[in-house]
């Protein structure tokens, strides 16, 4: 009677296995990155990127000085449209929508495509007006509803806590650490679906570092996350997937772990191990 017991519960874990392993193979690519060249006026600063990013994964883009990370982050909501004499070929797809389709809103695409950057720039207004900011610019005037929002990005932003009873005072009066985190409930805010974190920890100090990497992993239950980091040890405790960049070309992109412990490419391995960068 128990091994029978045992053995339907034993069928049951597998059968939960098989879900489970289902449900990873079945995660939907959310951006699709084909061929991609980029440059600045006579510079090629990205060359043939073809890349896939999955939904609910954190993404992390390392490689030295000038590779191409920070060009490539800021393809994906096209915030290099405003600077002159750039050009851009191949596709990036964000689900079924080309994003360099003459139809698109990038107003719209900037919405879904949310960015946070290396040195927190919270505006000179209270850590309330942040974080309502672009719901506010969005049309939303009702004050329990832009209540509503900024206790839920704040509280995704893992900072309420810390400023629920001083949400009239100056964003700027946060520490840094803080101010990050208040840069990305402003960021959640909008409801993106896409978070770009351009080296988003680089200006903190170590615990504030670790309380902004313990919240990139829960925003990926949320969104999909695509990271700049200089840190190795940051990429490989925070991301699902690295890509290794070497001066606009992508040189590798697997599972983090395998990345950083197996990597197939002799450049990477250098790389990786300290030999240049
Ligand atoms: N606004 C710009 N105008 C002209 N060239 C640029 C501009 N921004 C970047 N570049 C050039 O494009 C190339 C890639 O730069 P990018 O900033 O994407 O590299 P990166 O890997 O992010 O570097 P870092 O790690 O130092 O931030 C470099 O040769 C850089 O000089």
């Amino acid at each position: 009677m128990i091994s029978q017991i045992e053995k339907k519960v034993e069928m049951a874990d597998e059968q939960e296995k098989k879900i489970r392993i289902t449900g990873e193979q079945e995660k939907k690519v959310k951006i699709s990155v084909d061929q991609l060249d980029f440059f600045y006026d006579q510079t090629h600063a990205l060359n043939n990127v073809s890349l896939d990013i999955k939904e609910n994964e954190v993404f992390a883009l390392i490689g030295p000085s000038g590779c191409g990370k920070t060009t490539f982050l800021r393809v994906l909501n096209r915030m290099n449209d405003l600077i002159p004499k750039t050009s851009v070929k191949g596709s990036v797809r964000i689900e079924d929508q080309d994003i360099f389709d003459p139809g698109v809103d990038v107003v719209q695409l900037r919405k879904s495509v949310g960015m946070v950057f290396q040195k927190p720039n919270p505006f000179p207004i209270s850590i309330f007006d942040n974080v309502a900011y672009g719901p506010r610019a969005n049309g939303i005037k009702n004050k329990e509803e832009l209540m509503g929002i900024v206790e839920e990005s704040l509280r995704q932003a893992s900072l309420w806590d810390e400023v629920k009873d001083k949400l009239s005072e100056s964003g700027t009066s946060l520490s840094g650490g803080q101010q990050q985190r208040l840069c990305i409930a402003r960021v959640a805010a909008v409801k993106p679906e896409i978070i770009l974190m351009d080296e988003p920890t680089s200006a903190l100090d170590p615990l504030a570092t670790f309380k902004v990497e313990a919240l990139i992993n829960e925003l990926k239950q949320n969104y999909t996350v695509v990271i700049v980091t200089h840190n190795m040890q940051q990429a490989s405790r925070i991301s699902d997937k690295t890509a290794f960049f070497l001066n606009g070309f992508v040189i590798e992109a697997d599972e983090t772990n395998q990345l950083f412990t197996n990597p197939k490419e002799k450049q990477t391995e250098d790389y990786i191990t300290g030999k240049f960068g």
